[in-house]
């Protein structure tokens, strides 16, 4: 016999019952961010991957009839490519909403002058400042950086990210600034993750919509979601939110999209 899995979480019933009527929709959306909601942290960003069971349930479901499956993701596009093992019809919202690839269509991200020059500035200025702290790492994107300080010894992550700021404040006061989960990030676009979902939910004339994500960026996706039309908001793991449900972590995550492909490919067939 085979068991079919809960969601663990105290309100699992009332999440079981979204589900469902999600599932019911006619034109389903399921717009995700990457780490820490599909995939677990780790220490080198290139190595990070969906769990097997959240990558199982997505492949099933994006074969499924008017049902779409997107990664909105702080990472660069490239990079998102890479992890998610995205093939060409892929959906992908990069850089925390200012790179979009829809299959072969794509936005130009078309850097002026100015944004160029302030961006040479600002990667030279981190660069340095990750030279002297040890387990820190600069990550380079295409509006902008991050410095990565999840393996930085002890406590000295608060003085990594109070020195980043400064470094980047003496470069530009018109920045960017996003605080995620042992990076902070600077850059030369604002937009966010809700204009992301924005345009998704555009280009596929989505009839409902389910976000999960784990981080402070991913909140602006959260706040766009329309729950009295029937769009879902998940929050992954602790913290204040917009989202109407929340799930403990990536594996409950997998677990929610299983229970989905399964009350989907029924509701579809
Ligand atoms: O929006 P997301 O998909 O959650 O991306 C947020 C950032 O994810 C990556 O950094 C984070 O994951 C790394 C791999 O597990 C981890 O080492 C790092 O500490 C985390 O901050 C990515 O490298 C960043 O570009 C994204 O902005």
């Amino acid at each position: 016999m085979t068991e079919t899995p809960s969601v663990p979480s105290d309100s699992a019933l009332a999440l079981t019952a979204a589900i469902r009527r999600l599932a019911d929709t006619d034109r389903l959306l399921l717009a995700l961010d990457f780490d820490g909601t599909l995939a677990p942290f780790v220490d080198v960003p290139r190595g990070a991957r969906a769990l097997p069971e959240a990558k199982a349930a997505l492949d099933r479901l994006e074969k499924l009839p008017r049902t779409w499956v997107a990664y909105v993701s702080g990472r660069p596009l490239a990079s998102l490519e890479t992890v998610t093992e995205a093939d060409e019809d892929a959906l992908l919202i990069g850089s925390h909403g200012v790179e979009i690839r829809f299959g072969r269509d794509g936005v130009s991200l078309d850097l002026d002058d100015d944004e160029r020059a302030t961006l040479e500035r600002l990667g030279e200025a981190l660069q340095e400042l990750v030279d002297a702290f040890p387990g820190t790492k600069l990550e380079v994107k295409p509006v902008g950086f991050g410095v990565h300080y999840r393996t930085v010894e002890g406590d000295r992550g608060e003085e990594v990210v109070r020195r980043a700021y400064e470094v980047a404040g003496a470069v530009s006061d018109a920045l960017t600034v996003r605080d995620g989960k042992d990076i902070i990030e600077f850059s030369v676009r604002e937009a966010n993750k809700g204009d992301g979902i924005e345009r998704l939910r555009e280009y596929t004339h989505a009839t409902a919509v389910l976000f999960a994500g784990d981080d402070v960026t991913d909140e602006d996706g959260l706040r766009v979601l329309r729950p009295q039309e029937g769009d879902m908001g998940v929050k992954v793991g602790p913290g204040d939110t917009a989202a109407q449900y929340r799930v403990a972590d990536e594996r409950a995550v997998a677990t929610l999209l299983t229970l989905l492909a399964e009350a989907r490919a029924s509701s579809t067939a």
